[in-house]
């Protein structure tokens, strides 16, 4: 599977303000690139941090004859992914609307109870790992129901797992012109860290867009 990851951050890093809720860090020409990217993807994934944070719908404005044309003649919208040990997603969340299918990667650790409120809602329950959600062997099967393209919008915990478990191909990151602070804000890369063998990057492009920039990166 091919992993982009996107998400947008402060100057000094930050995915949100310490209080963690959804904070405007990208214009509308951002968003408008983000949902380029969700329309080239096959499945856009969040952790349920964020879906707990913000939630997101993650659909495209398939209303919009502009994003119509962007989605190349793909059907629908892409699928919604969150990773999701315990099934902490809540019910009503926006996330599991009838927009696109929702799959929901969970542990074995999930109460059977919040599993089956999911499935009732339509989800699509995916059961990887023991007590935290196993990312290769839940892509496995993500890609054996034919998603060859996942883009990842965070939050910072997922971030961390995927680079720590070498599963991402690009990321793409706004830096919007402003300072959050705050040392427990949500960082790009938060989890524990890596104190040694650092995931390199290549610098593919550099992009101004509204009064920020968007950097482009594989890796390596
Ligand atoms: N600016 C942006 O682009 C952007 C994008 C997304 C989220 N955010 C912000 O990020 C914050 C949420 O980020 P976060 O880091 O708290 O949560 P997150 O979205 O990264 O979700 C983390 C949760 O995912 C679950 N999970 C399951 N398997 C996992 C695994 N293998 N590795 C890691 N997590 C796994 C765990 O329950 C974990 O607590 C919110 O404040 C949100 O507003 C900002
Ligand atoms: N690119 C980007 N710039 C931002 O300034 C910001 N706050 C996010 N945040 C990503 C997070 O995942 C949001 O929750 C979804 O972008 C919301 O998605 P919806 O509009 O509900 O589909 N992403």
């Amino acid at each position: 599977m091919h992993v982009v990851v996107n998400a947008a951050t402060s100057v000094d890093g930050k995915l949100a303000s310490r209080r963690r809720t959804q904070l405007k860090i990208s214009g509308p020409e951002d968003f408008d690139r983000v949902d380029r990217v969700r329309a080239a993807a096959d499945g856009v994934m969040v952790g349920v941090g964020t879906v707990l944070a913000d939630d997101p719908r993650l659909a495209l404005d398939v209303e919009d004859r502009r994003v119509e044309r962007l989605k190349n003649g793909r059907p629908g919208n892409p699928a919604r992914v969150v990773a999701d040990s315990t099934a902490r997603t809540p019910p009503d969340a926006r996330i599991l609307d009838d927009a696109a299918t929702t799959y929901l990667l969970v542990s074995e650790a999930a109460p059977e109870e919040r599993v089956e409120a999911l499935r009732e809602r339509g989800g699509v329950v995916v059961v990887a790992g023991d007590d935290r959600v196993d990312l290769p062997g839940a892509f496995e099967r993500l890609e054996s129901r034919g998603l060859d393209r996942l883009m990842v919008e965070g939050g910072g915990e997922l971030i961390f797992s995927l680079f720590e478990a070498d599963l991402v191909d690009e990321l793409s990151v706004y830096v919007g012109s402003m300072v959050v602070g705050g040392r427990d804000a949500p960082t790009l890369a938060d989890g524990e860290g890596f104190v040694e063998a650092f995931p390199r990057l290549t610098l593919e492009a550099v992009d101004r867009l509204d009064d920020g920039v968007v950097l482009s990166y594989t890796v390596e």
